[in-house]
């Protein structure tokens, strides 16, 4: 552990995203309304300033909130938001950390809050199911504030490292089973989904679902790597690709069907396709202004009208990669209309009969939500624009028919160009012809109305909406869609579609993903023809980037941050000269094509390496080992960590093989073994040991090399990492250790209710650790902090709420001090110890 297992651009990112709402402003130009730019000077240290006129023109106008409602959601707005956390369902100690928090915590914590200005300490969302969700209304500053509140605050950064809890905002935290997630980092919603298809899963067992969790920027994959590290899964594949581009796998026909549970191929479309999707959009951000205070600067009104287009781009994407009968979620943490109802707007014109909106609202009743809107205006260039039909011909290609309640084109003056390429998207309006393949009708009534005020005919009030006041959130958009049909492949006619290809700087962004539609029968799309289209008005790179990643950050010290070894192999694969600019803006495009990544992932088939592990550790035979090892490293002889996939992963890896390896892979799998290269290692009958993170679902299955401690002598090897067999309390324990063989071994705690002569039995709340026997003693192989996390949760199990007196029943008849001086003995150790705790 430490931070030297991260890579430098991991551990820039880390400091660039930390939260910090006191610190110096850089000069920096902003973008106003009317297009111009104005350089601001520093103006030394001082607090984010929480207004910005512009946005306040927009947003009253826009009538998200009521014309009386509008100072409190303001003052809700520029108040810092509460931090938020989820306890880890299918943690091995949810069950102790809920009932801390209810039993300890919010009652030391009322104390705290009754005697200064907050109203409560904790409380856990009412929303939320079994008190699993809390809220706690202290702000970073109090909680170093005194000895209770800094015990709090101890309490929540040790159980967010180690995975128990997760810190994440309230809003994000409405679930839905989506196994594709298309702009996934840093990786928030991608734990909760895993937790979701861990529940109920028997130990030693896997789920059937996975998780397939995708981000452009390969800086923020090695976020989600880290974040979702703590669930030690093996059904997670993070891929790095443009989410609207993302790969279809194609696969041989003949192997259609073959698989189950999660992912499924039709053959009639041959492609991989998803039960779930979610696609938590890049966005403004501006929902997400108490948490991020530097976005009331940055906003502008081109930010969401920049984004509009990729948005959508990305939701068709999804829709197409989706199951019929497979729901996908559309999500920002935007308040823009022109980025939520909008997209969704186009989205349900574009696919017609073939997707339905759901409506949602008896989900989570306690959640206070808003219905979606049915109208807006969009603003340009500091112009209200209520229609198409209002749009300068010149500002077309950034401002474009999709983000207007009709979403008309409106061709209606012989002065416009004739353009049948917008002719025939955007009047595809649902009538369930094109559905079928055949040219979509336009509406004469459209094309020739002039409308002061456009309202959706769509039912967008399906949409959900969370506002800051109603709960003392951010902001949140959610849509939910269900896919019933194939989506509708518009018939192009073969210069329409190579216009289409070639126009990269005019089009309209929308072009890509009707072409996309048609990747579900067969056409291959060529990346370097569409990546580097023109997005109007490029919005500014932090707010392609979100706004969750100083949850991961802010409390988590970049110096102990846990091992994450594939990250060390991450290498950035932005080409850079590949890069783009577009719009005159910042933002940069990654091209796919010339990626440079990682080493592809390899099935590991070393049989004698396989059969010496199973050998040692005396796997049985049940435990599914073929074709579920996967490394790095094609030369097998000489490879140092092995990874354990789930089947559902497995058949998709396979798939990717058959498909020409199109999946970017940035990590998969669980790492269960690793190469012990130490000295005494290389005297061990099997080179490879068992890795924390795989011994939970190895552990039923493990015969040899497991022995059960009694609690005081599990409390000591944790407490004084090594420990002589002949200085174990329990003898007999200390006598089967040493008959071991030399090299890695389990060391089971064993269950008060249980003696020495019953056989061992593992269950899900087994704990165990991976130790090492060496040729005098026993060493643990689990980081300090670890060790630190079971003292502490074992403690509270029986209730004394101090780790260092864990289960002190029992006697010991070793002095600590007799202990310690072990440790300084065993010199040999410390190099496995060390291996085992950095690696
Ligand atoms: C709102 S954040 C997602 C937060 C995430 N769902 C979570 O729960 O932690 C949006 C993400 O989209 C990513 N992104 C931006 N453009 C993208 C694109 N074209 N394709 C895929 N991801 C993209 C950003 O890197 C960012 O991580």
């Amino acid at each position: 552990m430490g931070g030297r297992g991260r890579s430098r651009t991991q551990r820039k990112h880390f400091r660039h995203n930390r939260e910090n709402v006191w610190k110096r402003s850089k000069p920096d130009s902003t973008q106003q309304d009317d297009g111009t730019t104005t350089t601001t000077r520093d103006p030394g240290w001082e607090p984010f300033a929480t207004q910005n006129p512009a946005f306040d023109d927009y947003y009253k106008e826009q009538g998200i909130v009521s014309a009386e409602e509008w100072d409190v959601f303001v003052e809700v707005i520029r108040k810092p938001l509460p931090a938020a956390f989820r306890i880890n369902s299918s943690s091995q100690f949810s069950c102790d950390i809920r009932s801390q928090l209810e039993n300890d915590f919010v009652k030391s914590l009322q104390a705290e809050a009754a005697d200064g200005s907050e109203v409560e300490g904790i409380r856990p969302l009412p929303w939320y199911p079994e008190n699993l969700a809390w809220q706690s209304n202290f702000s970073r500053m109090q909680l170093r504030k005194n000895q209770t509140l800094e015990r709090f605050h101890e309490f929540l950064k040790q159980e967010n490292e180690i995975g128990n809890i997760t810190r994440q905002e309230a809003v994000s935290m409405v679930g839905t089973s989506t196994v594709l997630g298309l702009c996934a980092a840093p990786g928030s919603k991608t734990f909760q989904l895993l937790e979701m298809i861990y529940q109920s899963t028997e130990p030693g067992s896997l789920p059937s679902g996975m998780v397939v969790a995708n981000d452009v920027d390969v800086q923020r994959c090695n976020l989600l790597i880290h974040q979702t590290k703590r669930m030690c899964t093996a059904n997670l594949l993070v891929t790095n690709h443009e989410a609207q581009h993302f790969p279809s796998c194609h696969l041989n026909k003949n192997c259609a069907n073959a698989f189950e549970n999660g992912v499924a191929m039709e053959p009639s479309v041959n492609q991989l396709l998803f039960d779930r999707v979610l696609c938590d959009v890049p966005c403004s951000g501006d929902g997400t202004l108490r948490k991020a205070p530097d976005i009331w600067r940055k906003w502008s009104v081109g930010m969401g009208n920049g984004l509009h287009g990729l948005q959508v781009q990305i939701a068709m994407r999804g829709l197409s990669l989706l199951k019929v009968g497979g729901r996908i979620v559309y999500s920002t943490c935007s308040m823009n209309p022109v980025e939520n109802e909008a997209v969704v707007a186009e989205i349900l014109r574009r696919c017609g009969v073939s997707v339905e909106l759901l409506d949602v609202s008896s989900e989570l009743p306690q959640l206070v939500r808003r219905p979606g809107l049915k109208k807006w205006k969009v603003r340009d260039k500091g112009t209200w624009l209520s229609s198409f039909k209002d749009v300068p011909k010149y500002r077309t290609a950034g401002i474009t028919p999709s983000m207007f309640p009709s979403g008309k084109s409106y061709v209606d003056t012989p002065n416009k160009d004739h353009d049948p390429v917008l002719e025939e998207r955007h009047d595809n309006d649902c009538d369930g012809d094109s559905a079928n393949g055949s040219e979509p009708k336009t509406d004469p009534e459209s094309l020739t109305d002039a409308l002061d005020e456009e309202i959706s005919t769509l039912p967008l009030e399906r949409c959900m909406r969370i506002v800051p006041h109603d709960q003392n959130t951010g902001a949140f958009f959610i849509a939910v869609f269900q896919k019933l049909s194939p989506l509708p492949a518009i018939q192009k006619k073969p210069s329409s579609l190579h216009r289409q290809l070639k126009s990269n700087t005019n089009s309209h962004p929308d072009e890509v993903a009707n072409v996309e539609n048609q990747d579900m029968n067969g056409v291959e799309i060529h990346s370097e023809d569409v990546t580097d289209e023109k997005l109007p008005d490029a919005a500014p790179e932090a707010a392609l980037l979100g706004n969750e990643l100083e949850e991961v950050a802010s409390d988590t010290d970049t110096n102990k941050m846990s091992e994450e070894n594939e990250l060390e192999d991450i290498q950035d694969p932005v080409d850079k000269e590949a890069c783009s600019k577009v719009g005159g803006g910042k933002r940069k495009l990654q091209i796919q094509g010339k990626w440079r990544g990682v080493d592809p992932v390899v099935f590991f088939t070393n049989d004698a390496i396989v059969g010496s592990i199973k050998t040692f550790y005396g796997i049985d035979e049940s435990f599914p080992f073929t074709g579920h090892l996967v490394t790095r490293n094609s030369d097998t002889d000489h490879v140092k960590r092995i990874y354990y996939v789930s089947k559902s992963v497995k058949d998709i890896l396979e798939l990717n093989f058959k498909g020409g390896q199109q999946l970017k892979i940035t990590s998969v799998g669980l790492k269960m073994f690793e190469r012990q290269s130490s000295k005494e290692g290389s005297l061990t009958q099997c080179a490879f040991r068992i890795s924390s993170e795989g011994l939970p679902l190895l552990l039923p299955f493990i015969t040899k090399q497991i022995v059960e401690a009694s609690p005081i002598d599990f409390k000591h090897l944790l407490q004084y990492k090594t420990i002589k067999f002949a200085d174990f309390v329990d003898a007999e324990f200390g006598e089967k250790a040493s008959q071991l063989m030399l090299g890695c071994c389990v060391v089971v705690l064993r269950k008060v209710d249980r003696s020495l002569l019953d056989p061992l039995q593992v269950d899900g709340s087994t704990i165990a650790i991976g130790c090492w026997r060496g040729r005098t003693n026993i060493s643990v192989m689990v980081t300090a902090i670890e060790c630190q996390e079971m003292l502490e949760r074992l403690s509270v199990r029986v209730g004394t709420g101090n780790g260092s007196k864990l289960l002190e029943t029992e006697q010991s008849s070793v002095e600590p001090g007799e202990l310690k001086a072990n440790v300084a003995e065993t010199i040999e150790n410390a190099e496995i110890i060390e291996e085992a705790t950095v690696s």
